[in-house]
């Protein structure tokens, strides 16, 4: 097969997925606005390579959180990967052990997290939504846990899902046979069956959602494990300052793709305040609109450790199942050495912010 670009995985990925299906993956939040603007705050930074560096080898590989990776590279977390594949997250797992990027699992995974350990090669972390129910909280991370899971992921910028406008004109509902296998049937039961005008996923959050927690409450996750853990969805410098003091190991800088808080600031133009006030205290990660390899050079010369790819995983797994999600990363990962070459930079510790100005 020749190689496609991720441009090319999207228009195949689309021809291939019912539109509902579709419009969820793709689809936003509010306006939707978002959607271009997370690209835009990318395409304005502008590359500021360095010359006559001894570039003839060079070394994309990094160390987070204790997990070793090829390229500072992960895939985000993302809901229901058998909704593009039959084999879901654990052809996913197959393909980022095979990139040796890290995969991010959601708590709403269509695999079992022990199917999706089988499977992995590479690290995995475990990301969650905190549900009324914390019992189910406990035994997930007992789970992760014992299946050897690296890091724990708490996804903190959806109290509830958002209006997404695509879902709720689709009255989108999760099919029958996709679940959320890891967490209670009962729990998930209003993610399924459809109503007209109603997303489903919106309303299963309203229902089981806890919407009150707070820092405390944090406290209280952070005690019941010794993995580190990573706040998903911080845009605020202050909650940075926050998360550092409640111990937390990592953030993921991100607007969670367009998909929750209408308006929402872009993770690259959101980060460089948080670089200063976590001033090294944490690891930072940012996600949205990441789809060339220059990217994630712009991320790290704005200070991340890394960066998430969310869509256009999907967009691989739904052409060609777990091929599909190798060749994305690949064509990524491809990109990224060729950026470090042309950059000056041969280790991902030489980027920094001299290498970028916005335009
Ligand atoms: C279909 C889909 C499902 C998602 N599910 C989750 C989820 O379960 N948990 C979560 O924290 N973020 C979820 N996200 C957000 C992603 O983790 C990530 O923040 C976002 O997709 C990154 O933007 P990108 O798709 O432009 O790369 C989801 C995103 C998509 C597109
Ligand atoms: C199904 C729950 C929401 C998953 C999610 O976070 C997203 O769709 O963005």
């Amino acid at each position: 097969m020749a190689a496609l670009t991720l441009r090319e995985y999207r228009a195949e990925a689309e021809g291939r997925l019912p539109a509902p299906v579709w419009d969820f993956l793709e689809g936003g939040s509010g306006t939707e606005s978002m959607l271009s603007a997370g690209r835009a705050a990318l395409d304005r930074i502008r590359l500021r390579p360095r010359c006559l560096v001894d570039v003839s080898v060079c070394d994309p590989g990094v160390t987070l959180l204790g997990s070793r990776l090829a390229a500072p590279l992960g895939i985000a977390p993302m809901a229901y990967h058998q909704l593009a594949h039959p084999e879901g997250e654990v052809a996913t797992a197959r393909a980022a052990g095979a990139a040796g990027a890290l995969l991010t699992v959601s708590i709403f995974a269509s695999r079992t997290l022990e199917d999706i350990a089988a499977a992995a090669s590479g690290p995995l972390w475990l990301q969650l939504y905190w549900l009324r129910r914390r019992e189910t909280l406990v035994e997930l991370v007992r789970r992760a846990e014992d299946a050897g899971y690296q890091a724990l992921v708490l996804t903190v910028d959806a109290p509830r899902v958002a209006y997404r406008p695509r879902d709720a004109r689709n009255g989108f509902a999760v099919p029958g046979g996709i679940r959320a296998v890891n967490v209670d049937a009962a729990v998930m039961s209003a993610s399924h069956g459809g109503a007209a005008g109603e997303s489903a996923i919106a309303r299963h959050s309203k229902e089981q959602f806890d919407a009150s927690i707070t820092w405390r409450d944090l406290a209280w996750l952070r005690e019941r494990t010794s993995l580190p853990l990573v706040l998903k969805g911080v845009l605020a410098p202050e909650d940075a300052e926050l998360a550092v003091e409640y111990g937390v190991d990592a953030l993921v800088v991100s607007n969670h793709g367009g998909r929750q808080l209408d308006f929402a600031i872009p993770a690259a133009d959101a980060l460089p305040e948080i670089v200063d006030a976590v001033g090294g205290r944490c690891r930072l990660i940012l996600d949205g609109s990441i789809r060339y390899g220059a990217d994630i050079a712009k991320a790290l010369c704005l200070g991340a450790d890394a960066v998430f790819v969310g869509r256009p995983a999907l967009w691989g797994l739904a052409h060609s199942g777990s091929a599909g999600v190798a060749d994305v990363l690949r064509v990524l990962l491809d990109e990224f050495e060729e950026v470090m070459a042309l950059m000056g930079a041969p280790r991902v510790g030489d980027f920094g912010n001299s290498g970028i100005v916005h335009h």
